[in-house]
């Protein structure tokens, strides 16, 4: 499935929330980065129709999504950046519920349920009440839900927001798992919820598209701006006053500083290979 964004744009107040965003997904993982207020959760509430965009079209398959009514949203399955449950219904009941609300006939939709609580490893949990859960177990719910109609389009907003680092990566495996002939975007902020799972990475900076392309593209692409240099306490303690340092790691007497700069930040700093990290601190310096 191909969904296209042709010159997507919203303003609030005279201000590019996104500006004039074109780009084409296709089947795979598209990991949305962008750091606090770039646009992204615009991007998504355009995109599945809770939003109005002020111009452009997104094209689903070449058909215009606001014209495709009912179709489109069997097409969808969306979770929120702040997902709200009904914290008294037990897990199965919110399913069935959300399987109502998607016009999933009951039977179809239970056992719907049955299989993806089983993929997520919540079957155990299905007569629990969602207010007793952990926020990881809810993270998962939230996911189920989003996939009971089958949708070939998967959209996740921050959908690893306060979860620990077992459980996100417990998530991003899931994510990986359903990506099978689908197209999924992801919202991140978190370089490493979509580090090594996306096949395309795509960076909002105010609004606006500012680079895309696989990791190992957009790693080769700061080649020659990233430095390794090794210092003692002091030097490390200037170069950080001077420069972003992605990172700084103390070994023995010395640091070994990890810089991004755009020019060599001393006489004896090495070039490095860069991250998706890296990509990231090379964008955002300053933010
Ligand atoms: N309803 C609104 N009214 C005014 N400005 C808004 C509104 N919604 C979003 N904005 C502004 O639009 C810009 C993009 O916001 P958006 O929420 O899309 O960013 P984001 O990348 O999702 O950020 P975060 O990671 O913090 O969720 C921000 O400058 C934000 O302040």
């Amino acid at each position: 499935m191909k969904v296209s964004f042709q010159n997507v744009s919203k303003q609030y107040k005279g201000k590019y929330a996104l500006k004039n965003f074109t780009t084409e997904l296709s089947e795979g993982v598209y990991g949305l980065l962008g750091a606090n207020g770039a646009g992204k959760t615009t991007l998504i509430n355009i995109f599945v129709g809770i939003l109005g965009g002020d111009n452009g079209t997104v094209l689903i398959d070449g058909q215009d999504a606001k014209k495709m009514g009912k179709d489109f949203l069997s097409k969808i399955g969306y979770m929120p950046q702040y997902p709200i449950f009904y914290r008294d219904f037990t897990v199965m009941d919110f399913l069935l519920y959300m399987c109502a609300l998607k016009g999933i006939p009951a039977e179809q939709g239970k056992e719907r349920a049955f299989d993806l609580l089983g993929i997520v490893n919540l079957l155990d949990a299905k007569d629990k009440k969602i207010g007793a859960l952990s926020g990881g177990m809810r993270q998962r719910v939230g996911i189920v839900q989003a996939m009971l109609g089958d949708p070939k389009i998967l959209i996740l907003d921050e959908p690893t927001a306060g979860l620990d680092p077992s459980e996100r990566i417990r998530f991003r495996n899931l994510i990986s798992q359903f990506a099978q002939g689908r197209t999924i975007l992801l919202a991140t902020h978190i370089v490493s919820d979509v580090e090594c799972i996306a096949k395309e990475i795509i960076i909002l900076k105010e609004g606006a598209l500012i680079t895309q392309g696989t990791t190992d593209v957009l790693e080769q692409s700061i080649y020659g701006k990233v430095w390794e240099v090794t210092t003692n306490a002091k030097e490390a303690a200037c170069l950080s006053n001077e420069y972003y340092v992605s990172n700084m790691k103390q070994q023995g007497e010395n640091f070994s500083v990890r810089i991004v700069s755009d020019s060599s930040p001393a006489a004896n700093a090495v070039k490095a290979s860069p991250n998706l990290e890296d990509v990231f601190l090379y964008y955002f310096r300053g933010q």
